[in-house]
């Protein structure tokens, strides 16, 4: 896992770096700036006419070694510097070392329309974790040009304008790419920024020995999964099928009956040992034609699930795919949660009744995993102002049900009962499509059910998903990706960890 750190502690790492290597800080910004440009190289190597924008800060300094660096490389190099704030010692340095062939403009007032028209490929480098305020006057017009040209626009660390940690105001640089130093910024995580962020790569500028001390010292909230093979349980040579669990999934009703089948078929593909699916009466020869490994629990009423015979034996029970929210299925949510102790994953309509029903919530055993999309977490949790202010209020319900609580997007978090949040890296739009969610289900009742502890169900679970679905989009492409093909690359994916 890689931690996302704030602001202030990229700045301390930084300084631990140049404490401990030790390295002098206009080195470190040489490096930083090398491994950008080795990115631009592999990456961008047929731009040819880079137009660099500077600040005066440190940001603006990498701009200038990255100049330098360019120039080097043969390739053909214009500047220029927005004046304003006092520059930095290692802006001036670089500046210093710029070799004089390079064209530099100084900008001071408003600039022309069209004024980077030269450039194929642009350098943001206004800006970077030492914004302080939103930008505005000068800084802003040079953007609006920045983000108006027709260039590419390649972010240093972070696009100029946007706040790492907290709501962005004011303008901010559209990149069509963003070089992040070392680790990932929080904002990056969040939809509201892909505008400006475009597609996000980290490079590294610390020694690992170095960054793994730094991390090891440093209390973070929020996580980036990056692989989860040491999550996955082994299955025993002398194992049986009771060794895996029995689950319950309670879903479906009239004119849904195929969110259910699309949850069993992935929680037997999750490796459950048994499964049962209780369901409305219409829905016997359906699930038993399409889902024949599972067993049926049918429903006194024809089109919606009203009465669970008994909840006991089952060791997690799944709740919500395509159940409806009739009042007898209400009723019958009421009593499972009074009956039911061990974990649960509630989605979809479960978790509709617990908003609409708000004294439900108190009866969700802990533990449990509540998979919500934005809509949904909103229904529960109230609006918020931005998706800061959404995951706060994510890690708030975590701790009040002492239960995984996971956002689903494009960068699923899960935030665990003590209000750690592990943001989850795979997946794709191809994902957006109706009975993706049912298959999360699936997935992650299935691994409660073979006693993984919740957290790591859930962060296993969300990664395999997303994975599935990449999977599937290699070989299919992402415009006709189905929820079926998820359960189709679910094996895969299982196996590529
Ligand atoms: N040694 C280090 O600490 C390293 C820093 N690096 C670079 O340094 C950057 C951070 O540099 P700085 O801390 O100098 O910060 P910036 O270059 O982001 O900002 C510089 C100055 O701008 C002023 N400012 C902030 N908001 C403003 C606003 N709205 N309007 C006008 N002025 C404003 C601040 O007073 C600050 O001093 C990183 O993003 C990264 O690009 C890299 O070179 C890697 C190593
Ligand atoms: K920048």
């Amino acid at each position: 896992m890689t931690k996302i750190l704030t602001t202030d502690q990229i700045r301390a790492l930084d300084a631990y770096v140049i404490k401990h290597e030790p390295i002098a800080s206009i080195d470190l910004m040489e490096r930083a700036s090398q491994q950008f440009v080795d990115w631009l190289e592999d990456n961008a190597g047929d731009a040819h006419c880079y137009g660099i924008v500077c600040g005066t800060g440190n940001n603006g300094g990498d701009g200038l070694a990255i100049a330098r660096l360019l120039v080097e490389l043969d390739y053909d190099v214009k500047v220029w510097i927005v004046e304003g704030g006092k520059p930095s010692a290692d802006f001036e340095i670089n500046r210093a070392r710029l070799p004089e062939k390079v064209e530099v403009h100084m900008i001071t007032g408003t600039p022309a329309p069209g004024i980077f028209d030269w450039c194929t490929l642009l350098v943001d480098a206004l800006f970077g974790s030492g914004l302080s305020r939103p930008l505005e006057g000068i800084y802003a017009d040079v953007i609006d040009c920045i983000n108006a040209a027709e260039a590419l626009c390649v972010a240093v660390d972070i696009p100029s304008g946007l706040r790492a940690d907290g709501p962005s105001q004011g303008a901010i640089v559209r990149a069509t790419d963003t070089i992040s130093f070392q680790v990932p910024k929080l904002a990056f995580f969040f939809a509201s920024s892909a505008r400006y962020i475009g597609d996000w790569h980290t490079v590294n500028i610390v020694p690992w020995n170095l960054c793994e001390d730094f991390f090891e010292k440093t209390e973070t909230d929020h996580h980036v999964v990056d692989n989860v093979y040491h999550l996955k349980k082994h299955r025993e040579k002398f194992s049986h099928k009771g060794t895996y669990g029995h689950a319950l999934l309670v879903a479906g009703s009239y004119g849904k009956m195929g969110a259910a089948i699309l949850a069993a078929r992935a929680l037997l593909r999750a490796g459950v040992g048994l499964l049962t699916i209780h369901t409305p009466a219409r829905g016997y020869a359906i699930l038993q034609q399409a889902v024949p490994e599972a067993m049926v629990s049918i429903d006194p009423l024809e089109d919606y699930a009203s009465a669970l015979p008994s909840s006991d034996g089952y060791s997690v029970i799944g709740i919500g795919p395509g159940l409806g929210q009739a009042d007898v299925t209400v009723k019958m949510m009421h009593k499972i949660l009074e009956a039911y102790r061990k974990p649960m994953v509630i989605d979809a309509d479960a978790l509709n009744i617990l908003a609409a029903h708000r004294e439900l919530l108190s009866l969700v055993p802990p533990g449990s995993i509540l998979t919500p999309h934005p809509k949904e977490f909103e229904r529960l949790a109230g609006k918020t102002a931005n998706e800061f202010e959404r995951l706060e209020k994510q890690k708030a319900l975590a701790r009040q049900l002492r239960s995984v609580v996971v956002v689903k997007g494009a960068y699923s978090s899960i935030a665990s009962p003590e209000g750690v949040v592990y943001f989850n890296t795979t997946g794709n739009p191809g994902m957006a499509t109706g009975g993706t969610g049912d298959v999360l289900t699936g997935i992650l009742t299935g691994l409660l059910a073979q006693s993984y502890p919740s957290l790591d169900a859930a962060i296993l679970g969300v990664y395999l998903h997303g994975l599935a679905g990449d999977l599937a989009a290699h070989k299919l492409g992402v415009d006709s990706l189905i929820a079926s093909d998820l359960i189709r690359y679910l094996p895969a994916a299982f196996r590529k960890i």
